[in-house]
């Protein structure tokens, strides 16, 4: 999460953040008419807590009263008013809990059909992967007693004569000291055997015959690092599964590494469906600029993968249909097409190469549509709704928890903040509600409607908030989102 302390420019920023930020109950809805999910009563305005179901009860993105209002009679076996897939109306959804422990005991079981080996990789490229093995120590460190400061290695009680040469860091072991002599010294370099001291620079001065005088009282040892302080050779210092951040590649370094034995990425292919979009500049005649192409490969390295390759194919079943056959990839992450459209092609083709569906719809909004179909053993396929933020939804809900386990990197720390504001629920769903974390809470963002990204770029996190909604003050989950401190943001490389 971010800590307050860690936003030195926060000040400077203010305005900008707290005017994208758009808090939930500044106001009703975003500018341009498109009010899905937007702006959702307060505590006091929901529908639960006045006991019946006004006109602020839950829309769909189609903006349909979504039938938990209890005038439609909806029962749990038949809430989604609308289908999830095209051949069962009526099948169940998964719980969100549930999906995303599905998303995880699929990639296990997929990790252990492939057998994929341990990669040897050099360590600047190894930012990001997980230790396949214990980083052991191979070397003391440090590997030699040294000097902790700048100032003069002496030995016994003074006054010292100094000698004439000084010792540097980087050098051969320097000559022995005996009782009374000191000589200068550099911060890093070897001490002299038979120095007891090093005396800070700072803390000597010459006396009226030369010598070297303490200014303050030596204590035996000070500003020597022994030799093995750290780790003796043969220390595990880190376990199998360490996330290779920054600081555990200087550590390999220190520890004597050229390379580390890690858990290989998992390769995924990245199929962009869609006829209707533009690769680049505005939207024009009912095109629109593809946003998933340029977001969701930056985001799935950053959630451990190897991206192969990303193809815009279109709304072609023809052609899905041979991408997904052909792919090697141990993922495949489709994008669009998950609902029930006459071009929503993910379902037909997945029936038709008789893949198994994990999981068919979520009950979370956005993204109810995402599905998990297991096309292998070891390959899978996560189907990503359309609409932008339903797919970031299904990027952290399936892809996350799956990518994570072949990548053998740790689960993230759950945690939960109080809400600043209230959030409206979905009666029976999850909501993911992104979210900036101030001081001790979480910031609920406007503009959090499935079709739009201007909440989550400007969130530290996702909130999860259960059916029925949150209170002011109620603690939510949160998921981090790979660029906020804390996260895993080392891996955008
Ligand atoms: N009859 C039903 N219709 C819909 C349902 C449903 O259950 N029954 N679910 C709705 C929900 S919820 C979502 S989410 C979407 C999911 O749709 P698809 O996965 O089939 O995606 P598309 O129809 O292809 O696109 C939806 C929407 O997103 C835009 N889009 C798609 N790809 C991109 C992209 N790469 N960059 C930017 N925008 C993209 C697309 O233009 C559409 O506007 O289905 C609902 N419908
Ligand atoms: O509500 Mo959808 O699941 O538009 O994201």
């Amino acid at each position: 999460m971010t800590s307050p302390g860690t936003r030195a420019d926060e000040e400077a920023e203010d305005l900008d953040v707290e005017e994208a930020l758009a808090l939930v109950n500044e106001n009703p809805g975003p500018p341009h008419g498109d009010h899905d999910h937007a702006a959702p009563p307060t505590h006091a305005e929901h529908p639960h807590n006045q006991g019946q179901y006004g006109s602020h009860g839950y829309r769909d993105h189609h903006g349909h009263q979504d039938g938990h209002g209890g005038q439609d009679g909806h029962g749990p076996h038949d809430r989604h008013g609308a289908p999830h897939g095209p051949s069962d109306p009526h099948h169940r959804a998964t719980p969100w809990p549930e999906a995303r422990a599905t998303a995880e005991h699929a990639a296990r079981t997929a990790a252990r059909a492939a057998h994929r080996a341990p990669v040897s990789v050099p360590l600047d490229a190894a930012l990001g992967l997980s230790l396949a093995t214990p980083l052991t120590a191979l070397t003391d460190l440090p590997s030699f007693d040294t000097s902790a400061m700048d100032g003069w290695a002496v030995a016994g009680p003074g006054p010292w004569t100094v000698r004439d040469k000084s010792v540097l860091a980087g050098h051969a072991e320097p000559a022995p000291l005996t009782d009374g002599e000191a000589v200068r010294i550099a911060t890093g370099a070897r001490i002299p055997p038979g120095a007891t001291v090093v005396l800070r620079t700072e803390h000597g001065r010459a006396d009226d015959k030369g010598r070297l005088q303490a200014t303050r009282g030596v204590v035996h040892g000070q500003d020597i690092r022994p030799c093995g302080q750290e780790c003796r050779s043969g220390d595990q210092l880190l376990p199998v599964g360490t996330l290779a951040t920054p600081a555990v590649l200087g550590l390999a370094a220190a520890a004597g590494y050229d390379t580390l034995t890690t858990v290989p990425r998992p390769r995924v292919d990245v199929l962009v469906l869609g006829d209707e979009l533009l690769t680049e500049g505005l939207p024009h005649d009912g095109l629109i600029r593809d946003v998933l192409g340029p977001m969701l490969p930056p985001w799935l390295r950053a959630l451990g993968a190897e991206i192969r390759s990303v193809r815009r194919i279109g709304d072609d079943a023809k052609v899905l249909h041979r991408a997904i056959t052909t792919s090697v990839a141990d993922l495949i992450v489709t994008t669009g097409g998950t609902a029930a459209g006459p071009v929503d092609h993910v379902h037909p083709v997945l029936r038709r190469i008789g893949a198994e569906l994990l999981v068919d719809g979520v009950e979370v909004r956005p993204g109810h549509p995402m599905l998990l179909a297991r096309l292998k053993a070891d390959r899978h396929l996560v189907g990503l709704p359309g609409n932008p933020l339903a797919a970031v939804s299904g990027l952290l809900t399936l892809a996350e928890p799956l990518l994570r386990t072949l990548a053998a990197r740790p689960a993230p720390e759950r945690y939960a903040l109080p809400l600043r504001d209230a959030v409206q629920g979905h009666p029976y769903d999850t909501r993911l509600v992104p979210v900036v974390l101030r001081g001790d809470g979480a910031v609920p963002l406007r503009y959090h409607g499935p079709a739009m990204l201007r909440g989550i770029a400007a969130a530290d996190a996702l909130a999860v908030v259960p059916p029925g909604g949150a209170r002011p003050g109620q603690e939510a989950e949160l998921l981090d989102l790979p660029w906020a401190a804390g996260g895993i943001g080392v891996c955008f490389t």
